[in-house]
């Protein structure tokens, strides 16, 4: 058996994300986002099919993507007040950093969409994981730009694909609060035959 990995352990049984209007600069450099989307690739891939692909949107590109969002947004909006186009700019602008994790599925005989697909959430949990290692946090969000044909084109999504996240990476400008966590009674039952 490993050694138990305390400070892993503790990691784990405390992590939070933060929220994405709460992380600021520093993002990780091109070197610390290439590991961590190393290990964003290590996950369980029945058949080695790496159904999932990563689309790192940084630097002034982070701005433009917001730009186009927000462009489409106003198209999909147009009565909106100018507040509320400020508010969704907000949601839109945290982070410095994101990665929009793509999943992919392709026909195949042993394993079916549905196994690619939580491939593909795995990637986006571990990538999370791996930002918090290099020493940033994250955060993994969807919304209407995972759901809206214009991003998907945006981002060359093929039909074959889908949005799986938009995880968000950065530096937290303060540390999270605590959120409820459901209890093991509600969520474990023993299966006794
Ligand atoms: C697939 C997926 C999509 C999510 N999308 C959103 C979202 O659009 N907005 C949001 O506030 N939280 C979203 N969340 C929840 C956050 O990722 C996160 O769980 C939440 O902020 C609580 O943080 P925690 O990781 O500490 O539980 C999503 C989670 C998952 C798994």
């Amino acid at each position: 058996m490993n050694k138990p990995n305390t400070d892993l352990m503790t990691y784990l049984s405390t992590r939070r994300s933060i929220p994405s209007a709460k992380l600021v600069e520093p993002a990780p450099s091109k070197p610390e986002l290439d590991r961590i989307l190393t290990i964003a690739a290590r996950v369980p891939d029945h058949g080695k099919l790496a159904p999932w692909r990563f689309v790192v949107i940084a630097g002034e590109a982070r701005s433009v993507f917001v730009d186009r969002l927000m462009a489409i947004w106003r198209a999909n909006h147009p009565d909106a007040s100018a507040e509320a186009e400020a508010v969704e700019r907000g949601k839109k602008e945290g982070g410095p950093l994101v990665v929009a994790v793509i999943s992919r599925t392709s026909e195949h005989p042993k394993v079916p969409a549905w196994e690619q697909e939580l491939s593909a959430g795995a990637a986006c949990m571990n990538l999370l994981h791996a930002a918090h290692a290099s020493g940033y946090a994250g955060q993994w969000l969807t919304g209407w730009p995972a759901f809206d044909a214009d991003v998907a084109t945006l981002l060359a999504v093929e039909a074959n694909e889908r949005i799986a996240g938009f995880v968000y990476i950065g530096t937290p400008a303060e540390p999270p609060s605590e959120r409820d966590r459901p209890d093991l009674s509600k969520i474990v039952t023993e299966w006794r035959g």
